[in-house]
């Protein structure tokens, strides 16, 4: 969720050069404390997700169920404070973080009703994000209705307004594919598994397209692997590279089985949309040039994440319009002028007159020069990090990755392409 109140963030982290706006929990940090220790009421617990949401809690495992905790104020951004342990409604027990967004926290509950575990998305008490989470809402509910086998979607299990805040219940998954490619310090996934994420992906924006839905807000932390289960498999690629023993090792989900998540900014496809949505780094050419965007937008952040998962790390590394545009330049070559002459008046800038991007002249830095000479092409990127497929893969992302959103592949015709119908160990279709 973070189209038009999205931020920009500043570089701030070594290890990943993606800045995140929230740090990630729940799936890698053992819980809080453990079921049976009763902390004091008051005590801070410092949290290594740097939450100061969570109070400790005077309640612990056996606490009486229907007890409703004190009224405490929210915090100075409208989210709701709770302390591990303590009841959410009767129903619901908080067990610990799982995340947080723009639009509030996630919490793992247990459900004493149906006797299972949950996630609760707690929305901030304020308005437009309450409104937003009405409508997230009815997304839900829409996609429930029309995804019988609940395959493709995280599903929604209730909702309800509690102390001024929207909860949303879902039900539990494990990890997105972003905490997982940073468990495992960025390296990339095997190009089978990104073959069998990126079908399913498709396969989930074909059918909100389907539906007249656009997600608008694609990427690898709103994917969710559906099992947190994983193993441990010898790195061959760090093997070659390392004489050291101790980074051999990588770990893969058990199951490659993912769903989408976060449809607080999904919208509908009925006529084009101007104003900016997605998130940086899978952001497509005509939602920064303001050319309006539609359902092609998403198919262009398929692409983005298919790159993604094989690299281990984020393609268009970037904050600024300019250098995103030149980056894109540098990977995918040069801009068609049909959407260079269409540029809205807040892009003009970004082209010297009126022809050709204003790069390098325009770039902010060095380090932005840089930044962008250091990509390769397409075709080179992938065959450098790809072991088999790199072929269809490269046909299937120039297909994905075209400038022009009317001439991009649309889901279900991209479903129909080689590098997932094709056979890659014998080159052959199947029936
Ligand atoms: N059903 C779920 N099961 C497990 N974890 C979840 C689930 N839903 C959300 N999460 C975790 O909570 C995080 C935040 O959820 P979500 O993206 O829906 O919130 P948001 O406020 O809309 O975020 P954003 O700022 O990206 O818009 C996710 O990235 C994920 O780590």
């Amino acid at each position: 969720m973070e189209s038009q109140w999205m931020a920009e963030y500043p570089h701030t982290s070594v290890v990943d050069k993606r800045p995140r706006k929230r740090a990630r929990a729940a799936w890698d940090i053992p819980p809080l404390m453990p079921p049976s220790k009763v902390l004091y009421c008051g005590q801070e617990v410092v949290n290594s997700t740097s939450s100061n949401h969570v109070i400790a809690s005077s309640y612990d495992y056996g606490a009486p169920r229907n007890v409703s905790p004190p009224w405490r104020d929210d915090d100075k951004n409208g989210h709701y404070i709770y302390a591990i342990g303590e009841n959410l409604t009767s129903r619901y027990r908080i067990l610990s973080k799982m995340g947080e967004g723009t639009f509030g926290q996630v919490l793992e509950c247990w459900d004493h009703e149906n006797k299972e575990l949950v996630a609760i998305k707690i929305v901030r008490s304020i308005h437009k994000y309450r409104e937003a989470a009405m409508i997230e809402i009815d997304v839900l509910q829409k996609l429930a209705k029309h995804d019988v086998c609940g395959t493709r979607c995280v599903q929604i299990r209730n909702w309800f307004d509690y102390r001024n805040h929207i909860c949303i219940v879902f039900e539990k998954l494990g990890p997105s594919l972003y905490d997982f490619l940073r468990k495992n310090s960025f390296r990339s996934f095997p190009i089978d598994m990104v073959r069998e994420f990126g079908r399913q992906l498709l396969e989930s924006v074909a059918f909100m397209h389907d539906l007249r839905l656009i997600h608008t807000d694609l990427k690898p932390e709103n994917i969710l692997l559906v099992s947190s289960e994983y193993v441990k498999v010898p790195d061959f690629k760090l093997w070659m590279r390392t004489t050291k023993d101790c980074a051999f090792f990588k770990n893969l989900p058990k199951s490659n089985a993912i769903k989408l998540i976060d449809f607080g900014s999904t919208t509908f496809g009925h006529q084009d949309h101007s104003y900016v949505v997605s998130t940086r780094h899978y952001r497509a050419p005509e939602v920064i040039l303001g050319l309006g965007w539609n359902y092609p937008c998403d198919l262009w952040s398929v692409g983005c994440i298919l790159i993604e998962l094989c690299l281990g790390e984020a393609l268009f590394q970037t904050h600024e319009n300019l250098e995103h545009l030149a980056m894109m330049e540098r990977v995918l070559g040069p801009m068609p002028q049909h959407m260079v002459n269409r540029a809205d008046r807040g892009s003009e800038k970004y082209f010297r007159r009126g022809i050709r991007l204003n790069w390098p002249e325009g770039a902010s830095s060095r380090e932005s020069m840089r930044a962008v000479w250091k990509l390769p092409r397409l075709q080179n990127l992938v065959m450098q990090h790809v072991d088999h497929s790199a072929g269809d893969l490269i046909d299937l992302l120039q297909g994905l990755l075209r400038y022009d959103p009317s001439e991009r592949l649309k889901a279900r015709e991209a479903l129909w392409h080689p590098f997932f119908t094709r056979d890659p160990r014998r080159g052959v279709y199947p029936l």
